[in-house]
């Protein structure tokens, strides 16, 4: 299919209430069919991602979990388009709006990433230029994608920088190193949503970030998630810290997914073995007290305003 095709699908698209019961009466975002990667090892090709299908819907997350080395970030590169070339789609289909993306030339790949498939990663710091202010790579973001003049997307900036809670004409004009790491995932975040993308991918966005820190990113998401109704992959290594905010949960491990249903279902009945040994794995943190001056719960603690190491000084 064509990336015109794409994009007039993309136009096309209508804007849910929010309600997840309308969830299920619209074409997925994403879907992957009987995917399968290969690795190269000397001459030989040895399976990676063996059969894996999965979809998301408009305003779904779906939590793709399991250990280290189980395939989770293969197979959110392969979405984006970013395998390396010892790496390779040896079948199946990716689904994007309907169109399998797989054959797409890189230049049309490119086009699509950033405008209608983003992402956020744990190396947030690497997805900055350093000596560049954050504001003048989030303009130049917008105006790479978009037929905006410098004062259009400067406000678009801005308006996104607000919008992930943090203020906007100081950090527009702040260097990355002058931010926090919980700051710059902000940031991050806002670079990735202020496009409005179809789909946003989020490899372990909160792993590089304290417990709290990292809690407040994962509700910041939601909440962006809410607002814009894209379709999110959220890939995590902690099922329990991804249950709570996924409507769909994959379970993966060795390059297969060997579980996948709602997230209530798996946090209830989980019927594979891996699966209920992920559940028992860690506390989740509303278990954990943290303490500071006299116990806290940290199911409070996070609902408090932006604080500590997250304030902007
Ligand atoms: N460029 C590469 N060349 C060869 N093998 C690779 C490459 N990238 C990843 N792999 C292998 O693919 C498998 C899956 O890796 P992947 O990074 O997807 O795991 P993951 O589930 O995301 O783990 P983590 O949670 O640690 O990020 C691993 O065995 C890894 O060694």
């Amino acid at each position: 299919m064509s990336h015109v095709l794409l994009e007039e699908k993309e136009e096309k698209r209508v804007p849910l209430s929010g309600s997840k019961a309308l969830i299920s009466s619209i074409e997925p975002i994403l879907q992957l069919q009987q995917l399968n990667i290969y690795v190269q090892q000397g001459k030989e090709w040895h399976t990676l991602i063996h059969d894996l299908s999965l979809s998301i819907r408009r305003g779904e997350t779906l939590a793709l979990v399991g250990e280290s080395g189980s395939g989770k970030s293969v197979t959110g590169s392969a979405v984006l388009g970013l395998l390396p070339n010892s790496l390779h789609v040896g079948g199946g289909q990716i689904l994007f709006q309907g169109g399998d993306i797989l054959p797409l030339p890189e230049q049309m790949r490119r086009k699509l990433r950033g405008k209608q498939i983003s992402c956020v990663f744990q190396d947030y710091q690497g997805g900055f230029t350093p000596f560049l202010k954050l504001g003048a790579q989030l303009v130049e973001t917008i105006r790479c994608h978009e037929k905006l003049s410098n004062q259009e997307a400067t406000l678009i900036a801005l308006k996104w920088i607000e919008q992930v809670g943090l203020p906007a004409e100081r950090v527009f004009n702040s260097y990355p190193f002058q931010l926090s790491g919980g700051q710059q995932q902000r940031v991050a975040l806002a670079a990735a949503m202020m496009l409005k993308p179809a789909l946003l991918i989020a490899d372990e966005p909160t792993t590089a970030l304290d417990v709290l820190t990292g809690e407040r990113i994962l509700d910041l998401l939601v909440m962006l998630q809410q607002q814009t109704h894209c379709a999110v992959l959220l890939i995590s290594h902690d099922l329990r810290h991804v249950l709570k905010r996924a409507n769909t949960i994959a379970v993966m491990r060795h390059g297969e997914i060997v579980e996948i249903g709602a997230a209530e279902k798996i946090k209830s009945q989980a019927s594979h073995p891996y699966t209920q040994m992920l559940l028992k794995a860690r506390p989740s943190l509303s278990e954990i007290n943290v303490k500071g001056n006299g116990d806290v719960a940290a199911t409070q603690t996070t609902q408090l305003a932006m604080s500590g190491e997250e304030r902007f000084a």
